[in-house]
């Protein structure tokens, strides 16, 4: 059976790295940087590598321990439209996909690419109210061929 997306980049290990690279680069980025700048939770990259991994494949440690896919969208609410923000977090996440060792292989590469634009979107549903996003949505999972319906 083909590799998931997940394990095609590293695991665990390769989230890892993605998710520290592309949070380094955001916070070299004169706009991009700002969202990050204010004191976080202090497991920010194990939650976003946790994310990450679950929606491309790997196993369910982020829906099972820390949050749902509700919650992570009500994080991300409420700051109206932002499109030079996505822009830069798009270019950072392109950039740490090299850095992290992850940009030679052009299937792995174009499909992980997709996938961050594409949260991008989904991240940017609900604008203006995070009390509109819905309760209980599950973690959008993502394969070779994109979304699982
Ligand atoms: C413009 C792009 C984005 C910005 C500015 C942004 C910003 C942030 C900020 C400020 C936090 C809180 C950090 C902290 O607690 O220290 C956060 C958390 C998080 N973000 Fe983003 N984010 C962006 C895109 C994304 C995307 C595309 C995804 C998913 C593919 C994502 C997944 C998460 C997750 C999983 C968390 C942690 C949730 C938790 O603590 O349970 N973010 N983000």
């Amino acid at each position: 059976m083909d590799a998931t997306v997940y394990q095609a980049a590293g695991g665990a290990a390769g989230m890892r790295a993605l998710a520290e690279a592309w949070h380094r680069r955001c916070l070299a980025d004169p706009v991009a940087a700002h969202p990050f700048e204010h004191p976080g939770h202090p497991q920010h990259l194990d939650r976003l590598a946790a994310y990450w991994g679950e929606a491309l494949g790997g196993p369910d440690d982020y829906t099972r321990t820390m949050g749902d896919h509700s919650h992570v969208l009500r994080m991300h609410s409420g700051n109206g439209e932002h499109e030079e923000l996505d822009r830069r977090a798009i270019a950072c996440f392109e950039g740490a996909l090299a850095d992290a060792g992850l940009a030679d292989e052009e299937r792995l590469r174009t499909t992980m690419q997709r996938w961050f634009r594409w949260s991008i979107d989904e991240m940017n549903t609900h604008p203006h109210d995070p009390g509109a996003v819905p309760e209980g949505l599950p973690m959008p999972r993502w394969t070779w061929d994109g979304p699982v319906a």
